[in-house]
């Protein structure tokens, strides 16, 4: 089968969105439509039977927006503080469109200590098994106000690899600033090429990640989204980073159109997620 027709069967999708494609570029505020057609999109998912988990960065952003602070924060106690502002104003507007279209949302946030203690993961497992059974779509970030720097995962895109581990999801799409993978940042290197698929994670796909971040709100550039790849990929999803600007594209990915760049799940090796996040916390 076509690696793109097999993903009209996904049952299991986690969909991350950065907080560069949440907010206006030029003003650095939440951008409502984009928002409302994230919202549409993911609740036409669940209208077609299927379990969505949200993972929404965005609460730094919303937060140092409404702290009314002029720069992206720089220390961790601060970054923190907006992350409470912001957090709770995200979701106010997710709960809110949401509903309007009969979906029940949910709020979760972890932490790496969540995942690497037994008991916590189990509970946090057992969350969202329960919520995706009722038919709910869990929100989910990073605890950040608690997170410090030796327990964080410090950005979503590993973060939502880890999630689409935990709950054994079949597709993990990052919705990015970018269409895809280039072999190097296209934003510098106009030569670059894009990739349109990739069916092994080696060194040299590593190294193409190593450009920074392309925006004043993002996190982790590509180096992120390929670590998100080799997590999600190894525990058996396959995982796409399509470009996030028209949000027509998750329907149009679900139906098979070669948009973005897929990352196809790879059983190869044995894979746990634990001793993952164990070896690359210490
Ligand atoms: N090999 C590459 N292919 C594509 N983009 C790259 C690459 N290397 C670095 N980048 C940069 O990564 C950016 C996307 O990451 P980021 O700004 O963190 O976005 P997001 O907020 O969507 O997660 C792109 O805009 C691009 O400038
Ligand atoms: N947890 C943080 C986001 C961290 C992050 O990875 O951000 P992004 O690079 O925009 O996906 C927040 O909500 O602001």
């Amino acid at each position: 089968m076509n690696v793109r027709e097999r993903l009209k069967d996904k049952k299991r999708i986690v969909v991350k969105i950065g907080s560069s494609s949440l907010t206006h570029p030029a003003t650095g505020n939440l951008n409502l439509i984009k928002l409302e057609k994230l919202v549409r999109e993911l609740s036409d998912l669940r209208n077609q039977g299927k379990e969505v988990v949200l993972v929404s960065s965005g609460a730094i952003a919303v937060g140092r927006k409404a702290a009314g602070l002029a720069s992206k924060p720089k220390t961790i106690a601060l970054k923190q503080a907006c992350a409470a502002i912001g957090q709770g104003r995200l979701m106010m507007a997710y709960q809110k469109l949401f509903s309007e279209y009969n979906q029940i949302a949910a709020q979760i946030l972890l932490t790496k200590g969540t995942m690497l203690d037994n008991l916590s993961r189990k509970n946090a497992q057992n969350t969202f098994e329960e919520l995706l059974k009722m038919g709910a779509i869990p929100i989910v970030n990073e605890n950040d106000t608690i997170s410090t720097y030796e327990m964080e995962f410090g950005d979503n895109d590993t973060l939502s690899a880890i999630v689409a581990g935990l709950i054994d999801a079949d597709l993990l799409i990052l919705l990015s600033d970018i269409d895809g993978l280039f072999t190097d940042d296209p934003n510098k290197n106009k030569d670059a090429k894009f990739i349109e698929v990739v069916d092994k994670i080696d060194s040299d796909l590593l190294d193409m990640g190593k450009g920074s971040s392309g925006s004043n709100v993002g996190t982790g550039g590509m180096a992120t989204k390929l670590t998100a790849a080799r997590i999600a990929t190894l525990a058996g999803a396959d995982m796409i980073i399509a470009n996030g600007e028209d949000l027509n594209v998750i329907h149009r990915i679900m139906e098979g159109e070669n948009c973005g760049t897929i990352f196809l799940s790879d059983k190869s090796e044995d894979f746990y997620l634990v001793d993952y996040l164990v070896d690359t916390t210490y």
